[in-house]
């Protein structure tokens, strides 16, 4: 499908709630997701189709100028979701909850999640951590919202992990498996699973009622979510293994600073028609 027929597909079609993931899953239809952060690229992702846009708190990477998401905080993400939501007719919008806002307790994460709840149109929040983070999914849900897990590699304890180590191999699939069970047991609509070997990513696949995401986590999942400046090959710096680039705005940014840039030492911008009588 062009991206005209697309927009115009998605014109006629329903906004996109959390009993289309469970009936994707149902259905073996794979849902996809990338992150945004801005009302631009939302519209853009929303016309193309795609089902669900995650406000990443890699936003700290991608908007905010941090090395890792640790820094960010809800008021940095409040406007961005907000730009997001505001963008969609159809996509199902995902606000992340930042490192600080959920970890001491059910109540401080329900209170992250109401802020984001009344003050963005998001539809739903995500958090990381299973077991850990059971008590605090389970008090979101009980308060009518959605939640969506995130298990296996989790940026936020990037530091506790040792770095981008892959999760969830050899013997850790047990503790993979006990995560992703705590997770739909506390009531999440569906998870994430990062930075996992295929194989532990298929076997909580097919343990799973609720549909598995993954990012770098093979083929065997009901969907696949990716950084959408990773995908777009506007990110400078290394790139996770996993990602497949669909395009090269790095490049493209680039040679366009550089062409602008050349007409204007030369005289040649603005032309006659750029200016008026
Ligand atoms: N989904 C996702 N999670 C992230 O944490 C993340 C992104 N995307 N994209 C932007 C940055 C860049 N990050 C990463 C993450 C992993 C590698 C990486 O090279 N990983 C190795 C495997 C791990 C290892 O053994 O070092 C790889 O080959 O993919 C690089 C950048 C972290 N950030
Ligand atoms: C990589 C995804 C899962 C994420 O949490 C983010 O973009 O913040
Ligand atoms: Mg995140």
């Amino acid at each position: 499908m062009t991206y005209s027929e697309a927009a115009a597909a998605q014109a006629n079609l329903k906004r996109v709630r959390t009993r289309h993931f469970q009936s994707a899953k149902e259905n073996g239809i794979k849902i996809t997701g990338l992150t945004s952060y801005d009302q631009l690229t939302a519209g853009i992702f929303d016309q193309a189709g795609i089902d669900f846009l995650l406000v990443g708190d890699s936003a700290g990477n991608n908007v905010l100028g941090y090395d890792t998401t640790l820094p960010v905080t809800i008021d940095e993400l409040i406007p961005l979701t907000r730009a997001v939501a505001n963008a969609v007719s159809r996509a199902f919008v995902i606000a992340d909850l930042p490192f600080g806002s959920y970890e001491v307790g059910p109540e401080e994460a329900l209170h992250s999640a109401f802020r984001f709840m009344k003050e963005t149109h998001a539809h739903a929040v995500k958090l990381e951590g299973g077991v850990r983070s059971a008590e605090q999914i389970r008090r979101i849900v009980a308060a009518g919202i959605p939640v969506m897990g995130h298990i296996g590699f989790t940026p936020q304890s990037e530091h506790g992990l040792g770095g981008h180590v892959i999760q969830g191999r050899g013997d850790q699939v047990e503790q993979l498996l006990a995560d992703a069970r705590a997770v739909q047991d506390a009531g999440a609509f569906a998870v994430v699973l990062e930075m996992v070997p295929a194989e532990s990513a298929a076997l909580v696949t097919a343990e799973l009622r609720i549909p598995t995401i993954g990012v770098g986590a093979g083929p065997h999942v009901d969907g696949q979510l990716l950084v959408w400046t990773d995908w777009a090959g506007l990110t400078a710096g290394r790139i996770p293994r996993f990602v497949r680039q669909y395009a090269d705005l790095r490049g493209i940014l680039g040679e366009a600073a550089a062409a602008y840039r050349a007409d204007v030492a030369e005289g040649t911008y603005p032309g006659p028609e750029h200016s008026y009588d």
